[in-house]
């Protein structure tokens, strides 16, 4: 497969072809860079051509026009899928999704949250919805690494107003964060889920990451990517009662205010350049303003790291990349210099020799230290690649149809001889409430359940009549019965349990008693476009928020006329948080 990547960055608009198949390879590498009024620079590679040269773009949203020219100059405008990196996805978004209107209206509502990124991003999916539009585009998102993030490090101490409008860390650069501390344990060779690792991504945003066993712990970044550490023109750390300073003292309104702190500090606000080398190349001439700039950002990385090393109460390695990460070796030397109190130590020489060529991950902590040091590249689009085209693999071409989840409160169905004894020979059932789905319907009716610990009261009764009578309850209900209940699927009956039903007219006592097992009601059209045959079974992951939740073993039913929709319990609701409406997806066929 071939997919198209685009990674539109505060600094810089890079794009590649991928070719994935069991291994990813990156045929064309592009990058639009250095944007000043006027102009940038590009560079293309491709087999090998190696080609830079100026452009007239003056940002990375302007510089997407020069995308199509390029990919076809090339002759490589035959692609299977584009991937797109999406800075903020908020709380929904937990992994790679398939774009469509009601996705992209959803993130476009997160720009607020991320004004230098967002809009970029979604102007690139805009232009290949327009170029191809009938090739499937997948959203990977920089908030979706950290959404393992535990509730004490999301929550801000602020009023409960406040959170519930949506006030929560997030943390950004998940891809990168996550790409290289993969390749660190791979180089370590031990599995992520037994490490403690750093991962400090220097680029023109910035931000650090503790990768604790495998997940996303805490990143310096927070609810936008503004958080944290000293950035291209992104202030980082600030009081927060700078707003009322500002507003006061020179009158700034909160838009000024928060213009400011995105385009006009960090590097910027404090030497007048967003770029690294030229600083440190002004600061080796003497310019004390470059040199204090320095000292600053290095200082804040460093308290990062020593605070993530406590928070993970361990660290086996840290792992430097983005532009100045993978770059500038005396930014390095200046972090880590000062830690050999917990076990880190700087190898000067390995640190000056670094060559990153071929995906290479060299070490370079000196003889000795306990923690290791690694410098590497970050390979977002790479990442991005790969996670585009595992999305699709599980999304058949109709698209990613989402399911309609129903939860099954506990209910029975009835047979002829039941309602008779329960309500009167010959009764007929009230058919009150119409299900969705065709024929089935909820009576006005309701009965008692009695077991030898107690009683449910008003039960439903669900429609039509059946050859034979089952009784659906969850877990919960069965200890509130005092009846041992197996998971069964409906209709399998053998040696279930008895229960005793009682109606106005009688009691009886039945076997039947089931807890049932979760299924998928679908129609042959449905399951066709879903790729899932009936008696198959399947996982589905229900809600996107931090109650996410993985159902495995779902058996799918299809049935001539039935309405596509997930039958849960209960329990199983309130194990995902799901109240009343929501929706689920396959994830795994
Ligand atoms: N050799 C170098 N020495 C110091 N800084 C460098 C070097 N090369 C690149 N950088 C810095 O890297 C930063 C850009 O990082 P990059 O990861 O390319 O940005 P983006 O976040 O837009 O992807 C700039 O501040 C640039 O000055
Ligand atoms: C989130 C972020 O800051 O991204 P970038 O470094 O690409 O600007
Ligand atoms: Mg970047």
């Amino acid at each position: 497969m071939q997919v198209l990547v685009f990674n539109a960055g505060s600094s810089s608009l890079k794009f590649g072809i991928f070719s994935v198949a069991t291994e990813t390879r990156e045929v064309f590498k592009g990058c639009y860079e250095r944007f000043r009024a006027g102009g940038c620079e590009y560079r293309f590679r491709h087999g090998e051509t190696d080609e830079r040269g100026a452009a007239e773009f003056d940002s990375p949203g302007e510089a997407l026009k020069g995308v199509p020219a390029a990919l076809k100059r090339f002759g490589l405008d035959a692609i299977d899928a584009v991937g797109h990196r999406i800075v903020h996805g908020g709380a929904r978004f937990s992994s790679p999704t398939l774009l469509d209107d009601e996705t992209v209206e959803a993130i476009e509502a997160l720009t607020p949250l991320a004004p230098l990124h967002n809009p970029t991003n979604l102007e690139a999916v805009r232009l290949c919805r327009g170029l191809w539009p009938d090739i499937r585009q997948v959203a990977v998102f920089d908030t979706a690494f950290h959404l393992s993030n535990p509730a004490f490090v999301t929550t801000y101490a602020v009023p409960l107003k406040w959170r519930e409008a949506g006030l929560r860390r997030y943390g950004f650069h998940g891809t990168s964060h996550k790409y290289v501390a993969e390749r660190a344990a791979q180089e370590i060779g031990r599995p992520l889920s037994d490490l403690q690792l750093v991962s400090i991504h220097l680029g023109n945003g910035a931000s650090i990451c503790a990768v604790n066993r495998g997940y996303s712990m805490d990143s310096s970044m927070g609810m936008t990517p503004l958080e944290g550490l000293v950035m291209g023109t992104r202030s980082g750390d600030v009081d927060p009662g700078a707003f009322g300073f500002l507003s006061r003292e020179l009158q700034l309104s909160v838009q000024e205010i928060e213009d400011a702190l995105y385009d006009e500090s960090g590097l910027k606000g404090l030497a007048g350049s967003s770029d690294m080398r030229d600083i440190e190349d002004r600061a080796a001439k003497g310019d004390p303003q470059a040199q204090l700039t320095i000292e600053i950002y290095a200082y804040r990385a460093k308290k990062y790291v020593g605070a993530f090393a406590a928070a993970m109460g361990g660290l086996d390695a840290i792992v430097f990349t983005g532009g100045i990460g993978e770059n500038s070796p005396s930014m390095r030397r200046r972090i880590c210099d000062g830690l050999d109190f917990m076990g880190l130590q700087l190898d000067h020489d390995r640190n000056m020799a670094v060559n990153l060529s071929g995906r290479a991950a060299p070490q370079i902590q000196a003889y000795g230290s306990r923690v290791r040091v690694f410098v590497t590249e970050t390979a977002e689009q790479l990442m991005i690649a790969r996670e585009t085209a595992a999305a699709l693999a599980v999304v058949p071409p109709g698209g990613q149809l989402r399911l309609p989840v129903a939860v099954s409160a506990r209910h029975v169905h009835l047979s002829r001889e039941a309602v008779d004894g329960l309500f009167g020979k010959g009764y007929v059932l009230d058919q009150a409430t119409p299900l969705r789905q065709p024929g089935h319907w909820a009576a006005r009716e309701r009965v008692t359940l009695v077991g030898p610990k107690g009683r449910l009261e008003r039960v439903a009764i669900l429609g039509p009549l059946r050859e034979r009578t089952q009784i659906e309850v969850s877990r919960t209900d069965s200890f509130a019965l005092g009846i041992d209940v197996p998971v069964r699927d409906s209709g399998r009956l053998e040696a279930t349990p008895q229960v005793t039903i009682e109606g106005p007219a009688g009691s009886f006592t039945t076997d039947g008693l089931i807890i049932a097992a979760r299924h998928i009601h679908t129609n042959p059209a449905d399951a066709a476009r879903q790729g899932i045959e009936d008696g198959e079974y399947v996982d589905v992951r229900v809600n996107d928020d931090d109650r996410t939740l993985t159902f495995g073993r779902t058996l799918v039913r299809v049935g001539k006329d039935s309405f596509t929709e997930v039958h849960i319990d209960t329990d199983e609701a309130n194990a995902a948080g799901i109240e009343v409406a929501a929706t689920g997806e396959l994830v795994q066929v």
